[in-house]
């Protein structure tokens, strides 16, 4: 079957939901949500190799440093390991006071008294059951019609009540997951949900935490907002409740339906560490988290050195972050494109005035992240003299004048063609070295003669010629203009420029020059010297040894 036939035969669209005065299209975040990070729970149940204690006891550090104050830390009814990670945590203090763990459970009385077992002890935790409510999961799965299913939930929610009664000195939070809401009916899961706020009885000062999620993603982000506007209406108790988000990524647009889901009046958002998580993974807590920031709104996370994080988190992973990934993926700051690199290098230069942030294509400083700007251009086949020019300023000092930069991007292009990589600052330093600082030939300057006299200066050059020594001799209004005068063929200068490079004694003069010999093409040359004057001379020199191998010429 073409996928074309099987589009038609095989898959139906998701239906929409009837709520034509919905309120969220119109809303904006303005402050960050509850965060749970499930990283140790449903990332860890997604990986090759589920971490071992000592993972993810550096995982759990981590994500305390990072400002997370609720952590699903483990299934405990699962493994020993993740029981004893438990126990762990809470025997060895492990946990901050401001800082809840929280622990998954199915609806199963064995694994639920496991769980509570797992958890004596511990000052406060969340702890979280799941049922299934779609119709699949009710038909394929558990065989079971609605009142099993709502039976099966008020029974762990029972049982939830009774255990965190006999550890009173624990200060408890229950949590309810519909698991498959996004796919399910919504009358249903709000019943069910109401069955179990009936037997919790949260209160405004003591709420409950009803997470909806979208287990498999599958539909657009609106509609899951629809969803979750629909839920919020609907549900009882709706000031004893946080509604939280529990988003994976299926079709891609995990952080869309989560920051939709908030407008949509969610508390509470549920997720790991860039992305990872059961298939296409949960929802990324530290995309989301700078979304936010990047519109003023305190995410409330401290990602000030994304990459210690992400270094963490790759190797508790086991899995490497895509250098694409939002934020923190190594070529996410970097432009290759030469117009994106203009639009940079035009952005550095006049954002210090600024109270935004307005660089083009960053919508963030990377500094913020703790990311230097070193690797924001970089210069390949693709790049253009805004790039060039840039990295030359940045790294070396060197501010090419405006038509120098079109000719040198010229041969940095040639180069990028012919290499076929991308090159670094120091490799484009080292060819402008050699085509224009280093290019002695025919002409070498070997020593000069200054004199300044009622305004005019004169100028005796010694040169080597095809390996001749020869004595010229100029008289102008400038050392410039003399030294021009005393070359044996005609030069004009078409423009030139200087400036410093450093400051103090070890400063040095930048000269550049561009002539045109004999009526031919315009070229340019450079001269970096300690004196102004023999920069001005290495730069005319340079100038002229391109024109006449450009030419072809070799003595005069
Ligand atoms: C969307 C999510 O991420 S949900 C969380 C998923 N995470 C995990 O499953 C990781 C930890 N899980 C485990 O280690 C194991 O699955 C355990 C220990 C929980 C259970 O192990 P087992 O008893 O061997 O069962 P198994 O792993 O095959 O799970 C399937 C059984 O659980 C039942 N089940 C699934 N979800 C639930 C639930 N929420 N409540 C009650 N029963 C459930 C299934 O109907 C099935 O029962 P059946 O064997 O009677 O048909
Ligand atoms: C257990 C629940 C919250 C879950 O992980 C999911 O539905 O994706
Ligand atoms: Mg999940």
């Amino acid at each position: 079957m073409s996928m074309k036939q099987a589009t038609a035969n095989k898959y139906r669209p998701f239906p929409v939901v009837d709520i034509s005065d919905r309120t969220w299209p119109s809303k904006t975040i303005t402050k960050a949500p509850i965060w749970s990070s499930s990283d140790l729970r449903d990332g860890n149940q997604s990986l090759i190799e589920p971490m071992d204690a000592e993972k993810k006891m550096k995982f759990f550090k981590t994500l305390v440093d990072i400002g997370l104050k609720e952590i699903e830390v483990a299934f405990p009814s699962a493994s020993q390991t993740d029981f004893d990670f438990v126990r762990h945590l809470i025997e060895e203090n492990h946990i901050p006071d401001d800082v809840s763990i929280q622990v998954l459970t199915q609806a199963r009385e064995d694994l639920i008294r496991r769980t509570f077992e797992s958890l004596r002890g511990v000052k406060k935790a969340i702890v979280h059951f799941y049922v299934a409510v779609s119709p699949s999961f009710r038909n394929i799965v558990f065989k079971q019609d609605k009142a099993a299913m709502i039976a099966t939930a008020v029974k762990s929610a029972k049982l939830f009540a009774e255990l965190a009664a006999e550890q009173p000195e624990t200060d408890w939070t229950f949590e309810f997951s519909p698991e498959t809401f996004s796919m399910a009916e919504l009358p249903f899961s709000v019943e069910i949900c109401n069955a179990v706020l009936d037997v919790w009885k949260p209160t405004p000062q003591k709420k409950a935490i009803l997470n909806l999620p979208a287990t498999v993603e599958c539909s657009t982000p609106n509609v899951y907002a629809d969803q979750i506007e629909w839920f919020g209406r609907h549900v009882n108790h709706r000031d004893s409740v946080i509604i939280s988000l529990h988003c994976h990524n299926d079709r891609g647009t995990g952080i869309a339906a989560t920051e939709l889901g908030l407008l949509a009046g969610a508390d509470r958002v549920e997720g790991c560490l860039f992305g990872n998580g059961e298939r296409t993974g949960n929802v990324d807590l530290v995309t989301l988290a700078l979304n936010m920031y990047t519109q003023g709104v305190d995410p409330k996370l401290d990602f000030s050195d994304i990459d210690s994080v992400r270094h963490v988190v790759e190797e508790c992973n086991q899995l490497s972050v895509h250098p694409r990934h939002p934020y923190v993926g190594d070529l996410v700051h970097t432009a290759f494109s030469g117009s994106h690199q203009d639009a940079i290098r035009k952005g550095f230069a006049l954002q210090k005035d600024k109270e935004y942030w307005e660089v083009p294509y960053l919508p963030i400083d990377p500094s913020d992240i703790g990311r230097s700007y070193d690797a924001v251009i970089r210069v390949n086949s693709q790049s253009g003299k805004g790039g060039i020019t840039y990295l030359l300023e940045q790294d070396y000092g060197i501010s090419l004048p405006r038509r120098m930069q079109i000719e040198f991007s010229q041969i940095v292009q040639k180069e990028t063609d012919r290499l076929g990589l991308e090159m670094t600052s120091k490799q484009i330093y080292d060819l402008l070295d050699r085509e224009y600082l280093q290019i002695k030939e025919p002409v070498q300057l070997i020593k000069h003669r200054l004199q300044e006299e009622n305004g005019e200066s004169t100028v005796r050059l010694e040169v080597n010629v095809g390996g001749k020594t020869e004595h010229w001799h100029g008289v102008g209004k400038g050392a410039l203009e003399a030294a021009v005068s005393a070359i044996p063929t005609n030069v004009e200068i078409m423009d030139y420029n200087e400036h410093a490079i450093g400051v103090g004694s070890t400063a040095n003069a930048a000269a550049y020059i561009e002539i045109r010999m004999d009526g031919g093409r315009s070229l340019h040359g450079i001269g970096i010297h300690e004196n102004i004057t023999m920069a001005s001379f290495q730069a005319l020199f340079s100038a002229l040894n391109r024109a006449m191998q450009l030419a072809n010429k070799k003595v005069f």
